[in-house]
């Protein structure tokens, strides 16, 4: 299948990695200018499981996608933040005929993503796979993960199933949501609770995980988001959800992970996507009048330290 990576940061190149070793034809693209150039010289190097690979991939930088040939698939990795510019600069690769995969964190990015791609296109879904970016052109993946995802539109399961299996054959155990928006929740409370806390806390998630108030803490925040999650048709069954997040905690699966935001923003300098996660659960918190000030002042805390902290 002819791919492209649309944001080829740490988990484009994961899934770019593992779909290319799986046979597919895939190309990655980027705004990322160093990035792109290391790709384009020496390769995506990446550290596999502990060991050292590279993967010679074609790579574009999208200010300079021009009418290229049309791709039957776009995978959608950039930050939340990022995703509208992207699907501007890509446009010139979707036909009617193209497939795209929303897997960002965080909620509601089909909204923007239906701007530019007709609805019976649109798959969304999620994953606990993990990437970290090193430096440009070099990533480090390890753990296991999933991906699960669905069809937008009615009557595209089939290609929804489709889907899943090309990821699966790849090694990405990807399976189809029967309710994706429900899984959309469920991994937003995962990214509403360790995202912001590992940054605040400046701890990877087994630190997180061993503190004492952890436990009370995500309880907390899950409530919060099942409390608007409620007014759009998900019931999150709070006590699996608390259990799915601390299974985050575990240090021999994926807690030695620094969570993305933490990576953007400590590690990185730039600015983070709490306004999508923990953000997204305060606006609707006032949309629904339900109150969630855990949400807000986590939110209000992270942009305090982006702030002080010249995040760009
Ligand atoms: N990392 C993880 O383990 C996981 C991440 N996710 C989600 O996947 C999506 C993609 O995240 P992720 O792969 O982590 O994103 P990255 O930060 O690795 O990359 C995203 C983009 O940010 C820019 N960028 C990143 N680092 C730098 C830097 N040091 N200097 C300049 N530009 C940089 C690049 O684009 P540009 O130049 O255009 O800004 C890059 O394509 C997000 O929604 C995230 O929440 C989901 C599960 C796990
Ligand atoms: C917490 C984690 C690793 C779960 O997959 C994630 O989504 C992130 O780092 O943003």
């Amino acid at each position: 299948m002819k791919i492209t990576i649309a944001g080829a940061g740490a988990m484009g190149s994961r899934f770019g990695l593992m779909l290319h070793q799986g046979g597919n034809d895939v190309t990655l693209v980027d705004g990322w200018a160093d990035h792109v150039n290391a790709i384009k010289e020496n390769g995506l190097q990446a550290n596999f499981n502990g060991e050292d690979i590279v993967a010679h991939l074609p790579i574009e930088l999208q200010s300079n996608i021009s009418s290229q040939e049309k791709t039957d698939l776009i995978v959608l990795f950039t930050k939340a933040m990022q995703l509208d510019k992207m699907l501007q600069d890509i446009k010139p690769l979707i036909d009617k005929r193209t497939k795209v995969l929303c897997l960002l964190n965080g909620i509601g990015h089909e909204d923007i993503v239906e701007k530019y791609v007709p609805v019976e296109n649109i798959f969304i879904g999620n994953t606990i796979w993990t990437a970290g970016l090193e430096a440009p052109g070099r990533v480090k993946l390890f753990g296991d993960g999933s991906v699960e995802l669905q069809n937008l539109a009615m009557g595209q399961e089939a290609a929804a199933r489709e889907l899943a299996k090309v990821l699966f054959e790849s090694g990405l155990n990807a399976k189809y949501s029967e309710n994706i928006r429900y899984s959309i929740y469920r991994k937003a409370c995962v990214n509403g609770t360790v995202n912001g806390l590992c940054t605040i806390l400046d701890t990877n998630m087994y630190g997180l995980g061993i503190t004492q108030f952890a436990h009370d803490t995500v309880v907390t925040i899950v409530d919060e988001f099942a409390a608007v999650a409620k007014y759009e048709g998900v019931n999150l069954d709070i006590s699996e959800v608390v259990e799915h997040v601390e299974t985050c905690f575990n240090p021999d699966t994926i807690g030695m992970h620094y969570p993305s935001m933490y990576q953007d923003l400590i590690k990185n300098n730039r600015l983070t996507e709490i306004d999508y996660i923990n953000g997204a659960v305060s606006r609707k918190g006032v949309k629904y009048h339900v109150a969630t000030p855990y949400c807000d002042f986590l939110t209000q805390l992270i942009h305090s330290k982006e702030e002080i902290l010249k995040a760009k």
